[in-house]
């Protein structure tokens, strides 16, 4: 049996700030379908990682490869525009617009037209604007959000704006979405409200890289996880699998005194 290809391969990563080793070698791979959560302690290298995979950073050293081809030279709305989208915990709601206007912002990365023809009002642009209001109702109903379309963004509690920053990803129509601490900040009920969204993406066959504190948010979600201490991979596998690793556990509870 031939194995499928990863989709994501990051190999060598290694990012430095001068004297400070972000991120030092770094291997992952994402296979189509896969939710993989990367984790580890404050200063680890996660956010360093992530944004070396979004195109906000360029890496010292290593490449990242995207369904088969280097990406890693690519602006971030190149990356965008071959699928790969990105929920930042902190990406702007826009309150003084509605939730569908919200979402339709995601779909401007990956448009033909671009932002001049918006402004000028073509042909071309109304016509794009039309799909985009389509493509945005789709996003808003995977996200369980269509009660809310035509209500300010600002009116959302923050379980739900967390969804709407899920569903501007996702209105590009990505195959890979990247998750910057989705759980960040949410109580309990909004957060099981959170996983059960990415886990029904996941199983409409999205592949997720997912950044994340919350331990028992990745318990539930991740089919594998990647531990990150100082900079290193320290550990990798299953949840069940990285949870007893002794390596794991002195970098979350500290080394011996
Ligand atoms: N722009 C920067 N300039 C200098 N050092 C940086 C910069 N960004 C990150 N670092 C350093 O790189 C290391 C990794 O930081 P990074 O933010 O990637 O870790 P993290 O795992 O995301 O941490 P946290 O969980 O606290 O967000 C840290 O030592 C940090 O101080």
């Amino acid at each position: 049996m031939t194995a499928v290809p990863a989709l994501l391969t990051v190999t060598g990563a290694t990012r430095r700030f001068g004297g400070v080793h972000a991120l030092r070698d770094v291997d992952l791979d994402v296979a189509p379908g896969e939710t993989h959560a990367v984790i580890g302690p404050n200063g680890a290298g996660k956010s360093t990682l992530f944004k070396l995979i979004g195109g906000q950073l360029v890496a010292t050293a290593g490449t990242i490869g995207y369904d088969g081809q280097r990406i890693d030279r690519l602006a971030p709305h190149r990356r965008a525009r071959r699928g790969i989208a990105i929920a930042f915990q902190d990406s702007p709601v826009f309150g003084g617009m509605t939730v569908t206007e919200n979402v339709m912002v995601g779909a401007h990365a990956v448009t033909r037209a671009g932002p001049v023809a918006a402004v000028l009002g073509l042909p071309r642009h109304r016509r794009e604007e039309a799909e985009i209001r389509e493509l945005a109702a789709r996003a808003l109903d995977r996200a369980g959000l269509t009660a809310w379309a035509d209500r300010p963004a600002d009116a959302l509690p923050l379980g739900q704006q967390r969804a709407l920053q899920v569903a501007r990803a996702l209105c590009g129509g990505p195959r890979l979405l990247l998750l910057d601490e989705p759980a960040s900040g949410l109580r309990g009920p909004e957060r099981s409200a959170l996983a059960g969204l990415i886990e029904q993406l996941r199983g409409e066959g999205l592949s997720i890289l997912l950044v994340e504190h919350d331990v028992a948010f990745v318990a539930r979600l991740a089919d594998r996880v990647t531990v990150l201490d100082l900079g290193r991979v320290i550990a990798r596998g299953t949840f069940a699998e990285i949870r007893t690793d002794p390596a794991v556990i002195t970098a979350y509870l500290g080394g011996p005194p």
